[in-house]
């Protein structure tokens, strides 16, 4: 019988700017409630303690401001940054872009070693306007040997599963949490 572990893994949330969704579904995550309103991110952070198992996670997410393609990556979204929840939206193919070559940006970032990242196609209730199929996302994220998702702020249940997905990823791309070690995501 092992000992239960605790660990604090910090966590980025990043996406391209104009609205994917990605505070939306952080504030869902913590709070269990979806924002209607759209108030550009300047930088959020947020805490919560996710419980797996036997094991108790501190996740620690930075809510970055919105980037584009020409937006040059803070180092701070690299250093002592563990995971990644990259967010697109599936009603932007632009949005989908932007995020291809975000990824390319951190996975430089940090030296080209796999990165814990999960990809995640928001608003996917809005089917009507989607412009991203389901298949290109999970092919752009297999490519990175990364974990693919849809998901909608408005479902709580969906978007527990991102966060609990990014710890599984850093779990498995670095193989053991360690009693000690501390990981952080964005
Ligand atoms: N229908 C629908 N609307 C959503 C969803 N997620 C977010 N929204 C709406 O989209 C708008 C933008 O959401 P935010 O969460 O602020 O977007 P963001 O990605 O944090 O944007 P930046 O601050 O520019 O980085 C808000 O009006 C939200 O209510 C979703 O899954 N479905």
């Amino acid at each position: 019988d092992r000992e239960r572990r605790r660990e604090s893994l910090p966590a980025a949330l990043l996406n391209a700017s104009g609205g994917q969704g990605k505070t939306s579904l952080a504030h869902q995550f913590v709070e269990g409630e979806f924002l209607e309103g759209y108030d550009p991110t300047v930088e959020n952070t947020y805490s919560k303690i996710v419980t797996l198992g036997k094991d108790e996670f501190h996740l620690h997410l930075v809510d970055t401001a919105g980037q584009d393609e020409y937006s040059i990556l803070p180092y701070s979204f690299i250093i002592g940054v563990h995971g990644y929840v990259l967010v697109y939206s599936v009603t932007s193919l632009h949005s989908f872009q932007v995020i291809e070559s975000l990824y390319q940006k951190l996975h430089e970032g940090h030296g080209k070693t796999r990165l814990p990242v999960v990809l995640v196609g928001n608003k996917a209730d809005l089917s009507p306007y989607r412009e991203v199929q389901a298949d290109e996302g999970k092919k752009l994220a297999e490519s990175w040997g990364a974990t693919f998702m849809e998901s909608s702020a408005r479902e709580n249940q969906l978007t527990q599963g991102i966060f609990t997905k990014v710890i599984q990823e850093i779990a498995r791309v670095e193989n053991s949490y360690g009693q000690e070690r501390r990981c952080q995501l964005m």
